[in-house]
């Protein structure tokens, strides 16, 4: 029996799909596998008996991968499972940038009581009006799950789209539309675009990226859409570059106390994923990726170890072992093994940075002695008996 811990609501489409193998359980400390969205898990204690944490969505920057994979925890994520929610709600944020549509609702809301708000809002409209965006530049910066989709649906809205990713995947290059103008230097888009928006992972070398010297690099009017991750821009340059006219507007997913009620900021409360669809699509899948790792140690989606899939085990036994991705570590493990007279029918070895995995099937039952001679090994985080 696996206990499930979820530290934020997951979709009951997922968690449907555990078996009678799973119970959920409201302690942490009890729990082989975590389900999470974006609740914090860096100040956390992890469990001993933790194996993995499924991020039901696609940023992680709200979990420790390092520690993580130093404890032999997988961390898996959903990739695309909420894509086509976030593009619909940037369209939307555009077009909410494009005339003052917001200015103009509160206008309505505010008038309420005015028996005359009809003959009032003929008068009034022209202070809320705009431009439409058939024929603007937007500029993509990231092109994956959800760059892509975004780059297409504005070349279908007459967009001339400009997209930047020099670490593409050909995965998403593919389903790029041919309209959209790859450009090798995000300065081509700070130079001729007029909306802007971002979709790259929040890491230590995209943190502050919209910053003064890049936002002194863009068009007069420019509108700025960040459905990332808040910390990808230096807000309080933003903002300065709002009260200058520079920027026209700021249109953000993250609300904080820094651009909440700020003039130019649209603030939407983290509302990017949050539609039924991407809601199901993400529970289904993270709940499959824990479930296919804790019955059979197989690794897909992991975002701080490699993929790697021996199928159903058929043998007596199967060992993951979690190590440092260096030298002689395979010579060690199967002489260990050797040692025990336990033949290995199968074994896959993947490495990811510096860090390794190793699954092993074997032809008799792993002891509580291998586990420990395997765990002595200099450069070994884990060994999990699988079966
Ligand atoms: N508002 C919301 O509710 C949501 C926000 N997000 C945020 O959006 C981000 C992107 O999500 P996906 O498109 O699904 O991820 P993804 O992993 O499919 O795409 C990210 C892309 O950014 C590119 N990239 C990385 N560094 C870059 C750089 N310096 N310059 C240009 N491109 C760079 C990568 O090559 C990749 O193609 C997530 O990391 C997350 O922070 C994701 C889902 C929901
Ligand atoms: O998937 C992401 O990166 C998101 O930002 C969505 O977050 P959420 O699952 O709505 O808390």
């Amino acid at each position: 029996m696996f206990q499930i811990n979820c530290l934020n609501p997951i979709s009951k489409v997922g968690l449907d799909r555990l078996t009678a193998d799973y119970k959920v359980t409201d302690n942490m400390n009890d729990a082989e596998g975590v389900l999470v969205r974006s609740a914090s898990m860096h100040e956390m204690d992890l469990p001993e008996n933790l194996l993995a944490v499924a991020r039901a969505g696609a940023g992680v920057n709200n979990i420790p991968l390092d520690k993580c994979a130093k404890k032999g925890i997988v961390v898996f994520n959903t990739p695309g499972a909420n894509a086509n929610g976030v593009k619909e709600l940037v369209i939307a944020g555009m077009l909410l940038a494009a005339r003052d549509v917001v200015g103009g609702i509160e206008w309505v809301k505010a008038s309420k009581d005015n028996a005359d708000i009809a003959k009032a809002a003929e008068k009034e409209k022209k202070k809320f009006a705009g431009t439409e965006v058939m024929g603007k530049k937007l500029g993509v910066i990231g092109l994956g799950a959800i760059g892509v989709k975004v780059a297409n649906t504005a070349v279908s809205l007459g967009m001339e789209v400009y997209g930047y990713d020099p670490y593409v995947s050909v995965n998403a290059a593919w389903n790029l539309s041919r309209s959209v103008k790859h450009v090798m230097n995000v300065e081509e888009i700070y130079a001729d675009c007029d909306y802007i928006t971002i979709h790259v992972p929040l890491l230590d070398s995209t943190k502050g990226m919209i910053n003064k010297e890049a936002i002194s690099k863009m068009k007069d009017g420019v509108v700025l859409l960040n459905f990332a991750r808040d910390l990808l821009a230096n807000e309080a340059d933003v903002l300065e570059a709002l009260q200058s006219g520079k920027v026209a507007r700021y249109v953000s997913d993250f609300p904080n106390p820094t651009t909440a009620g700020q003039p130019g900021c649209i603030v939407i409360p983290h509302l990017g994923a949050s539609t039924e669809e991407s809601e199901d699509n993400c529970a289904k899948m993270a709940v499959e990726e824990m479930m296919d790792y804790l019955e059979n140690g197989n690794i897909r989606n992991s975002v701080n170890y490699p993929a790697c899939d021996m199928g159903v085990c058929s043998q007596a036994g199967r060992i993951a072992i979690f190590h440092k991705n260096i030298t002689n570590m395979l010579n060690q493990f199967t002489a260990v093994i050797g040692e025990k007279n336990i033949n290995i029918s199968d074994m896959t070895n993947k490495s990811r940075g510096e860090v390794a995995y190793t699954m092993l099937d074997i032809e008799s039952a792993a002891t509580q002695d291998l586990v420990e001679a395997l765990q002595k090994i200099d450069g070994v985080f884990r060994v999990r008996v699988v079966k």
